[in-house]
């Protein structure tokens, strides 16, 4: 464990991402009025195999910056450099191949699964995507196989099953198992466990931690709960009004918030406990 842990930190030391002055806002809202910007100049940066929370009220911009670092959004300027690539000003194919070893997991498991497929066919999908082992279909299956047995599904039992002949957290973990299969050096995971009850959910970041320590994964982590942030994340970043404001370990950001916004956060989270 002591090992893992040094290689951890080694490997920390290697930036991945490095997002400076991101920019985002939504048009054609109908009113007429220049719309505000939804990102408003957000920097932040994720280190190889960290485990980073993004967190901050509803609507502050979560999803969004989450959607832009998988390239499922396009920025309107600012900066994105992934693995020393500057993302923002690559052309489509160039970005595509750059950022293969990003992938998304998403809050709904019944929705991001198509009915149609079984599970084996789901989670080889970012291969036939990214047109991985085109021609080596023996290959395909095997990393199907081994990413259901990252997740503990035993592959024998769920390849051949459709999404909606599993459970909730079932499904979720297919979610992470087709994030996986590509081998990822980063996942965005959009409140994956927000549709969990309590217990699933902590499955499910466990499972996710594990994937982390045996694969050096790093996340953006999607949360609107602070209390799941500590013992699985590394670091928050504190987003407001399109801006990072604050970051810190889970414990720092809790027991010491230096920014009123992140004040006011945690002290919803208080007043809620005690409802
Ligand atoms: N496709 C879109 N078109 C127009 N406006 C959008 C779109 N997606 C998001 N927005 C707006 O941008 C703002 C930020 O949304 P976003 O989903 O990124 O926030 P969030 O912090 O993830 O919120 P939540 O925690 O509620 O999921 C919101 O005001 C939302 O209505």
């Amino acid at each position: 464990m002591e090992a893992q842990k040094q290689e951890r930190d080694m490997l920390r030391q290697k930036e991945l991402l490095q997002v400076s002055g991101l920019y985002k806002t939504y048009e054609g809202k109908s009113s007429g009025k220049q719309a505000a910007p939804v990102i408003n100049g957000a920097s932040f940066s994720i280190q190889a195999n960290e485990t980073v929370g993004l967190v901050g009220s509803s609507g502050a911009g979560k999803s969004t910056i989450g959607r832009i670092v998988a390239g499922i959004e396009q920025a309107d300027k600012g900066q994105l450099i992934y693995q020393g690539q500057d993302l923002l000003s690559m052309k489509p194919k160039a970005r595509r191949e750059a950022t293969r070893s990003i992938q998304m997991i998403f809050q709904d498991p019944y929705e991001s699964l198509s009915a149609r497929m079984t599970i084996a066919q789901l989670i080889a999908e970012p291969l036939v995507i990214a047109r991985l082992y085109k021609n080596d279909p023996a290959r395909r299956t095997e990393l199907v196989r081994e990413a259901l047995q990252e997740v503990a599904l035993p592959p024998e039992r769920y390849m051949h099953r459709y999404a909606h002949e599993l459970s909730g957290g079932e499904r979720q973990r297919v979610g992470l198992a087709r994030a996986f299969v590509t081998r990822p050096q980063l996942i965005v995971a959009d409140e994956p466990t927000s549709m969990l009850d309590t217990s699933l959910r902590l499955d499910l970041l466990r499972l996710m931690r594990e994937l982390s320590l045996r694969h050096g994964i790093a996340y953006l982590f999607i949360t609107h709960d602070l209390a799941l942030t500590r013992g699985f994340c590394d670091r928050l970043l504190v987003l407001d009004q399109g801006q990072i404001v604050e970051t810190g370990t889970p414990e720092e950001v809790a027991e010491n918030p230096q920014h009123p916004f992140t004040l006011r956060l945690i002290g919803a989270v208080r007043e809620l406990d005690q409802f």
